[in-house]
């Protein structure tokens, strides 16, 4: 009794300090620790089911949690989730958002005073609609009416259409070279992507008829088949897989999971997935357009004008490495697609110049432009009033059930080096010397490249002498400094390989081969946990999502049930934080002691590798990029990416800031609003919460605080501590990597009872030595470049951090004998 007496107390303070402090200063898209919004997420739990989940009073008897003092043993608090059932953030659990009350989990600590959930429900956003009876009136099976009218409308919008497509040379063009990997890829891909729109459509087509409400849809809970019929071609069960015991893992992803009928999960061209269900305004395809008050969102350019103007900002702490590293990693774990007309070409919304959207019977039904104000300060000079947008392709239904569009990604989404080896076996085949294990390369006057390469599509050119190279990503070319990184992978590979041979002389190529790619996997691996994701989202998320590498040992935590895909929140917000880091020019230092000696406008570098061919601008390059600070995760974007990208020889280029959003919007996000709920916190009510500048900005664009698009919002906050993104941001990451932690078998610090493919405790002890600066050093062309940052994504200016030679012995070194064998 006098324990539920001061519960009572308790939960009236804590209602009392949570809607004041809300009020003065939680929020404000600039929170960093919303300890009220944590206090709000465990009252409301507290009181719903009080036996199960007791909050222990505070050994004073009243102070809120807010006011206490960090203390260990937060288990003191809420009791402990049972036996089987994990501790997770809440945005690890987001069915709880579609939860009553009486429903939710129970609450538990987690690391930095934050509440989480003993989550039964998985990753599942459906969850709570499992129970939710079906519709008796709904047919089970597809009627073949809606079948034939979806098939007219299907072929109407196909064919009935101009046929408009976008010509070399313009910047579009060179847009849909991001979407690019190889032709016979890129064929498939849209096969099975025409597959899925039709499937899409044949979805419209009945939920007209039936009436079905947009809410079954979003949740998976109409179950109507079309088996066997022309609309089922690609459904079927996944493949089977031969030896799920293989030491290596596949070239595409398939088979990680040891379970048959999940051997695609995070295999290359899979489904994205979602953390909370779509906001497809028909439930289906329609992307995100309206305001919750009924009128039109503002065109994406418009906000991008508004909100995301250029100042530089360059980042107190972290240099240009971090931000190219960043893009390598984000296209090791995904790439989306447009959707392409008929004949694989590129689709144009716009009429020549952008002077105006295409009439509607000439306009593509995966159009989505955006339209451009005539008061527009930069395309309003060139008379610019659309900038040309299509939707992503989609991935069939594999189980031939009506459903939602859901979002193809084409490579493995694994961080697995597929930059470095391909997302499928003819592509690594292709990239292979089949000699000593090593990687096909261009020796230029004794410096290994790329290979060089004829495909046209890969630079968008055809002036004479423009180098374009070969990787295993159809983007390697999209910047020169990223090239770099592909280049220092790809040596480092070889440089393995070689090791390797002169360790074990009469190793087959297969096996050098592949053990230098499990090995610079490992490293790849190890540099994202250890270096570069606790940059990102600073430690204290680290630990919470239990990404820490550990020191010794094999790591716990590989999850059957983990689906590893990539979601679209994932790449379609939160990781495009990444844009904000780029500074608009290099500024290249020749020598280690010389001052500027040539600023690169990025957009000259794009698709337009050839200075790599110079001596020295690899070196230079890698300097440039440890030296130059990134600029700070903000609502600032350099012109170089939001006016000019991809401009060629075009005065104006695209505004990637705008793709963003629209890209969004496409996707059917949700609100930026609804991700604070996700994780726990309280919605935003009114611009007047935020600090009044950034209100005032807000409410120019944004009707309504639930209209802002999640990477607009995600920008708007104020980094985590210790971390370059904010908090939404930063959990959305999170999440991510720990999915391909949980869901990767073959992830690096397994032991063999999970791993087939596991290192053996030396090895694993080495390979926990690498760092980023040690790549920089092993695979350096050493002409301008004999030492790095001891820390390397850190500026060597920045307090603690140092040169260090490359020869120097407190730069770790992996020993490779360990692969004596
Ligand atoms: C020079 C710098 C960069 C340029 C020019 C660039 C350009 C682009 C373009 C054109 C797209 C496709 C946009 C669309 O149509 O939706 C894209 C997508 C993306 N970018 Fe970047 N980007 C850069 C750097 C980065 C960095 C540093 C990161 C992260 C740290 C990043 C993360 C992403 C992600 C996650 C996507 C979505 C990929 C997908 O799923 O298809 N980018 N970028
Ligand atoms: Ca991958």
């Amino acid at each position: 009794m006098f324990r539920v007496s001061i519960y009572v107390v308790l939960i009236l303070h804590i209602v009392l300090v949570t809607q004041i402090s809300l009020r003065v200063a939680a929020f404000s898209l600039r929170q960093n620790d919303l300890t009220s919004e944590n206090n709000e997420s465990g009252r409301t739990h507290v009181h719903t089911t009080p036996a199960s989940k007791p909050l222990l009073p505070p050994e004073d008897g009243g102070m809120s949690h807010h006011d206490m003092p960090p203390i260990s043993g937060l288990l003191r608090k809420c009791a402990p989730c049972p036996d089987t059932v994990l501790c997770v953030p809440q945005i690890q659990c987001p069915a709880h958002v579609r939860m009553h009350d009486h429903e939710k989990p129970q609450i538990c600590d987690l690391p930095g005073d934050k509440f989480g959930y003993c989550c039964t429900s998985g990753q599942n956003h459906t969850v709570s609609n499992q129970n939710k009876a079906r519709r008796s009136t709904l047919p089970l099976i597809l009627p073949v009416d809606v079948l034939e009218e979806a098939r007219k409308n299907f072929k109407h919008l196909m064919q009935d259409i101009a046929q408009i497509p976008v010509h070399p040379g313009q910047p579009d063009f060179t847009h849909g070279i991001m979407f690019h990997s190889t032709p016979q890829e890129d064929l498939h891909q849209q096969q099975l992507s025409n597959n899925a729109l039709q499937q899409v459509i044949t979805s419209q087509v009945f939920s007209k008829k039936e009436h079905v409400p947009v809410d079954d849809f979003i949740t998976n809970n109409v179950h109507v088949k079309f088996t066997k019929t022309p609309l089922g071609r690609h459904c079927g069960p996944p493949p089977i897989c031969r030896n799920i015991n293989d030491t290596y893992r596949s070239f595409d992803g398939t088979c990680n999971n040891p379970l048959p009928h999940r051997s695609l999960w995070g295999a290359a061209g899979q489904p994205m997935e979602r953390l909370l269900p779509p906001a497809y305004e028909d439930g289906i395809w329609m992307p995100r357009m309206h305001s919750t008050d009924g009128s039109h969102l503002v065109s994406a350019r418009e906000v991008s004008r508004a909100l995301l103007s250029d100042i530089d900002r360059p980042h107190s702490k972290y240099n240009l490495l971090l931000m190219q590293f960043g893009q390598l990693l984000a296209h090791d774990i995904s790439q989306t697609a447009s959707v392409r007309l008929e004949n694989g070409e590129l689709v144009q919304c716009c009429t020549p110049g952008g002077l105006s959207h295409l009439p509607p019977h000439q306009t593509h039904f995966a159009c989505m432009p955006i339209s451009v104000s005539p008061d527009d300060e930069f395309y309003g000079s060139f008379g610019v009033r659309c900038l040309n947008f299509v939707r992503l392709g989609l991935v069939p239904s594999p189980d031939c059930q009506l459903s939602y569009g859901k979002q193809r990604s084409k490579v493995t989404h694994f961080v697995d080096a597929s930059p470095v080896y391909g997302s499928n076996e003819q592509m690594a085949q292709s990239l292979r010397t089949f000699h000593g294990g090593r990687l096909s390369m261009f020796d230029d006057f004794g410096r290994q490249l790329l290979p060089l390469t004829r495909d046209r599509k890969a630079c968008d050119s055809d002036e004479p002498g423009k180098t374009c190279f070969k990787s295993g990503d159809g983007r390697t070319n999209q910047i020169v400094s990223l090239i770099t990184l592909h280049i220092l992978l790809a040596r480092e590979h070889n440089r393995v390989a070689d090791a390797l041979a002169i360790l074990n002389p009469s190793a087959s190529d297969e096996w050098l081969f592949q053990e230098a790619r499990r090995i610079v996997i490992a490293e790849m691996q190890h540099i994202t946990y250890n270096e570069y994701l606790p940059a990102i989202i600073g430690p204290m998320a680290m630990k919470r999502f239990r990404l820490v590498p550990q020191h010794h040992g094999y790591a716990q935590g590989y999850n059957i049930d983990i689906n590893p895909a990539i979601t679209n929140e994932f790449s379609g917000a939160a990781f495009r934080m990444g844009h904000s880091t780029v500074d608009g020019k290099f500024r290249i230092h020749r020598s280690q002691k010389s001052n500027i000696d040539e600023v690169i406008n990025i957009p000259d570098v794009m698709f337009n590798p050839s200075r790599m061919r110079k001596q020295e601008f690899y070196d230079d390059m890698l300097r440039t990029l440890y030296t130059q600070p990134m600029q700070s995760v903000d609502s600032f974007i350099t012109q170089g990416l939001s006016r000019f990208l991809f401009h060629g020889h075009s005065p104006f280029g695209l505004d990637l800031a705008a793709i963003n959003i629209q890209r969004g919007r496409d996707q059917g996000l949700r609100s930026y609003n609804d991700y604070l709920e996700v994780m726990g916190q309280r919605k935003l009510q009114s611009f007047g919460q935020l600090p009044s500048e950034v209100g005032a900005k807000l409410a120019r664009v944004y009707h309504t605080t639930d209209d802002i698009d999640l990477w607009v919002g995600g920008l708007l906050e104020k980094p985590v501590e210790n971390g370059c993104v904010g908090n939404t941001f930063a959990e959305i990451i999170a999440d991510q990597f720990a999915r391909f932690k949980q869901g990767d078998r073959y992830f690096y610090e397994y032991n063999s009872t999970v791993n087939p493919g596991a290192f053996n405790l030396t090895q694993l002890h080495e390979l926990r030595k690498v760092t980023m600066a040690r790549l920089v050093c092993d695979n350096a062309d050493h002409l301008t470049l004999n030492s790095v940052p001891l820390a390397a994504f850190v500026r060597p200016d920045f307090a603690g951090n140092s040169m260090i030679r490359c020869d120097d012995p407190n730069l770790p070194v992996v020993n490779l004998n360990a692969w004596r064998v």
